[in-house]
């Protein structure tokens, strides 16, 4: 298997749908998902590109190790559930700092996801779309309680952080998403404007990486080394 080229991390609160996001984009389908243990990854081939997407697992037990998946990542989708205004919260609070093991040029999209829940009609005391409404981060009330422009004010933080100019980077309102994993509503534009995005990122990051190869001429002679059995 050829080396990936670039990485994508998916990052949020336990319940936004990170999972069913990936299996909605790679498989065309919304099965049923089980709370993601540890992280797995996808392999996508974009143009000529090797990506791999990982898909981290949002409950706190398995907080530490984001930054581990996050080393060297050209991009991070911070994602929470537009009708769960804390988690939102949570991706400024327990997600960001976890992306400080990204590459330098990191990009940054984020995602309000479940956008079908709000569209439907509120229901009477209706929670949908999550597995345990009782846990933390966990059901959707159906009432949007987050706005994109609450989402791009929290990219504006993010570049703030990252002690990043907005004149460098793409704009808020064309890496702040809102989509449906059940339905696929902007799931198709998320995932292939961060991979094309991603691309010069990659670019970048190969021009910068030691070579590969190793001058034969240059290199010094073997060291003699005895062979055979010790018997
Ligand atoms: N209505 C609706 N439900 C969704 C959507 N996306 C995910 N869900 C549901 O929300 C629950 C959690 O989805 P997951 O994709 O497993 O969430 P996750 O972010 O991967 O959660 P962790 O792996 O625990 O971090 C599941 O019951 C999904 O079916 C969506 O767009 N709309
Ligand atoms: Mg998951």
């Amino acid at each position: 298997m050829r080396k990936p080229d670039g990485k994508i991390v998916l990052l949020g609160d336990m319940n936004v749908g990170k999972t069913s996001l990936l299996q909605r984009y790679m498989e065309r389908r919304f099965p049923d998902t089980v709370s993601t243990v540890g992280g797995a990854f996808y392999l996508k081939q974009w143009r000529s590109y090797n990506i791999s997407i990982w898909d981290t697992a949002g409950r706190e037990q398995f907080h530490g190790l984001g930054s581990m998946y996050c080393r060297g990542a050209a991009a991070v989708i911070l994602t929470y559930d537009v009708n769960h205004a804390q988690s939102l919260l949570e991706l400024e609070n327990r997600f960001l700092g976890l992306t400080d093991t990204a590459s330098a040029d990191c990009l940054f999209a984020v995602v309000g996801n479940k956008v079908d829940l709000s569209e439907e009609a509120p229901r009477e005391g209706g929670q949908g779309g999550g597995r345990d409404p009782g846990q933390a981060g966990g059901g959707s009330s159906g009432s949007k309680q987050v706005q994109l422009e609450d989402a791009m004010a929290f990219y504006k933080k993010i570049l703030k952080y990252k002690m990043l100019d907005e004149k460098d980077v793409p704009a808020a309102e064309q890496m702040c998403f809102e989509t449906s994993a059940k339905t696929g509503k902007n799931v198709d534009l998320l995932f292939e404007t961060v991979f094309d995005m991603v691309v010069p990122v990659i670019l970048r990051q190969r021009a910068q990486a030691p070579p590969q190869t190793v001058d034969i001429a240059s290199a010094p002679p073997p060291a003699r080394t005895r062979s055979g059995c010790c018997s």
